[in-house]
């Protein structure tokens, strides 16, 4: 590993995202060193109560009340406590200082980004803020990054966990809206005051947020349409679905044309109805969903977790792991780590389901030996589907064909093993032919 001196991350907040980015950078110390070049050392996490409980365990004499004199000594700075101040100050000076700073505060980028990005590029520092729209889901980074050399006309999304949760549990359980939004903070999935999720003036910061990479301008917050989901009912909900719909919190940014023919740019966020085969009526609970629409590209979809301490803390320490090989590189660091350099598995010791399709005598006993030959191998039989053609008693006089149809699933097995039964059917003369084998793949 590289001899590069540790660098010093400072952490500010430990709510549920702040203790989570804490718990993983302190678990993950050695892995993240090999990804990094570097030791991320976390030289403390300012807190406004040293002795508050909190949901992780973390060793106490990393809290301070200081913050300002954890953010002097820091390499990298990272911004969990939310809202504009103290985190808009903070956040200003580590930038002034040069230090590199993370962020999943959509409310202070959304209305002050610009300021704070003329610091950093000023001072040569990053501001990374990948977790302040959809969570743990790659968006900020696809969308400035690899989608650079496109026009993006057109974002679709869910982009706010807290009412995906609450309407869902409203459509699905028929919860009434204050005991989903019980939840969903139990959950950590709202915000410290949670009418900025209900009302949707969390979604419209994200909006603004969105709209202003992809069309390359800069949009204010309130020059996004809103409207929360409180005056959703559940009436509402149940007509929707009965009339083939689910009804979701929508943040919409689209390039358009106004009243004189010019190019402008439209962004909005709104409950609305959405076709129940739609892909969006199938994000649940406490998931985000986006969809980007682009010139060359076509259409992108990006789908997972949008809220929640630890999902969240996934794309703050992305962000920390590539500002900090920045630091270490002077540049953007590693193109792909190599350094865990594990054995790459042979198709032979990959397990997995599967369904196997073969003909086989019409006879007694049949089945007794093909299931006994799966059993030989360890393939453990899962589902039994056997169907015997029918015969067209006019069209011959021959005997009805003697062979049945058989389809087989199996629970998980090594593809040796798999292998090694294929074989055996194949020369087993209760078996005409082995029509075919599929895997069964499904998420983990
Ligand atoms: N919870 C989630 O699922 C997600 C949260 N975010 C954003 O991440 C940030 C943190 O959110 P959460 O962890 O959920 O909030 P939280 O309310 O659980 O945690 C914030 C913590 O900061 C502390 N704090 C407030 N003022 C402080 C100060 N002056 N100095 C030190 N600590 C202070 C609070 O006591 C609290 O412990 C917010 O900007 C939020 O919008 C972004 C994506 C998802
Ligand atoms: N409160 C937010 C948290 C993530 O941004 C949400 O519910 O989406
Ligand atoms: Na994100």
């Amino acid at each position: 590993m590289s001899q590069h001196e540790p660098l010093k991350v400072a952490l500010l907040g430990a709510g549920s995202v702040g203790s989570q980015v804490a718990r993983l950078l302190l678990e993950g110390r050695d892995e993240l060193a090999h990804r990094v070049g570097a030791e991320l050392e976390l030289i403390g996490i300012a807190v406004r109560n040293v002795d508050a409980k909190r949901d992780v365990d973390l060793p106490s004499e990393l809290f301070t009340t200081d913050a300002e004199s954890l953010i002097a000594r820091a390499d990298l700075v990272v911004e969990l406590i939310g809202g504009i101040e103290p985190a808009r100050t903070r956040i200003r000076t580590a930038l002034e200082r040069g230090a590199d700073v993370v962020t999943a505060n959509k409310a202070l980028i959304a209305t002050h980004g610009p300021e704070l990005f003329a610091i950093a590029q000023e001072r040569g520092a990053q501001l990374n803020y990948e977790a302040a729209v959809a969570g743990a889901i790659p968006i900020i980074r696809p969308l400035r990054d690899s989608l650079a050399g496109d026009q993006v006309t057109r974002i679709l999304g869910i982009v706010n966990g807290t009412t995906n949760f609450i309407l869902d549990r409203m459509h699905e359980r028929g919860d009434s809206p204050a005991e989903a939004l019980r939840i969903a903070t139990e959950l950590g999935y709202a915000e410290a005051d949670p009418t900025a999720d209900i009302e949707g003036f969390d979604a419209q910061q994200k909006a603004a947020i969105l709209a202003s990479i992809a069309f390359h301008t800069t949009v204010p917050v309130d020059s996004v349409y809103r409207e929360g989901i409180t005056a959703v009912t559940s009436e509402q909900i149940k007509a929707a679905t009965r009339a083939g719909y689910v009804v979701k919190l929508l943040a919409i940014c689209e390039k358009v044309q106004n009243e004189a023919g010019e190019a402008a740019v439209s962004a909005r966020v709104h409950p609305a109805l959405v076709p129940a085969a739609h892909p969006l009526a199938a994000v649940h609970g406490g998931n985000n969903a986006v969809f980007i629409e682009s010139m060359a590209a076509g259409d992108l979809m990006f789908y997972g977790a949008g809220a929640g301490g630890v999902e969240t803390a996934s794309a703050v320490l992305g962000d920390l792991v590539s500002a900090a090989r920045r630091q270490v590189a002077g540049g953007p660091g590693l193109a792909a780590s190599r350094h865990a350099e594990l054995p790459v598995l042979p198709i032979g010791e990959v397990h997995t389901r599967y369904q196997i399709a073969l003909q086989v005598k019409d006879e007694p006993g049949v089945l007794a030996k093909i299931a006994g030959l799966f059993s030989d191998h360890g393939v453990s039989l899962a589902t039994l589907e056997q169907s015997i053609p029918e015969c067209d008693a006019s069209a011959s006089h021959e005997p009805a064909a003697a062979h049945a149809t058989l389809v087989i699933g199996t629970h998980l097995a090594a593809e040796h093993a798999l292998d090694a039964v294929v074989q055996a059917l194949s020369s087993d003369d209760s078996v005409h032919v082995v029509t075919g084998v599929l895997r069964v793949e499904s998420a983990a």
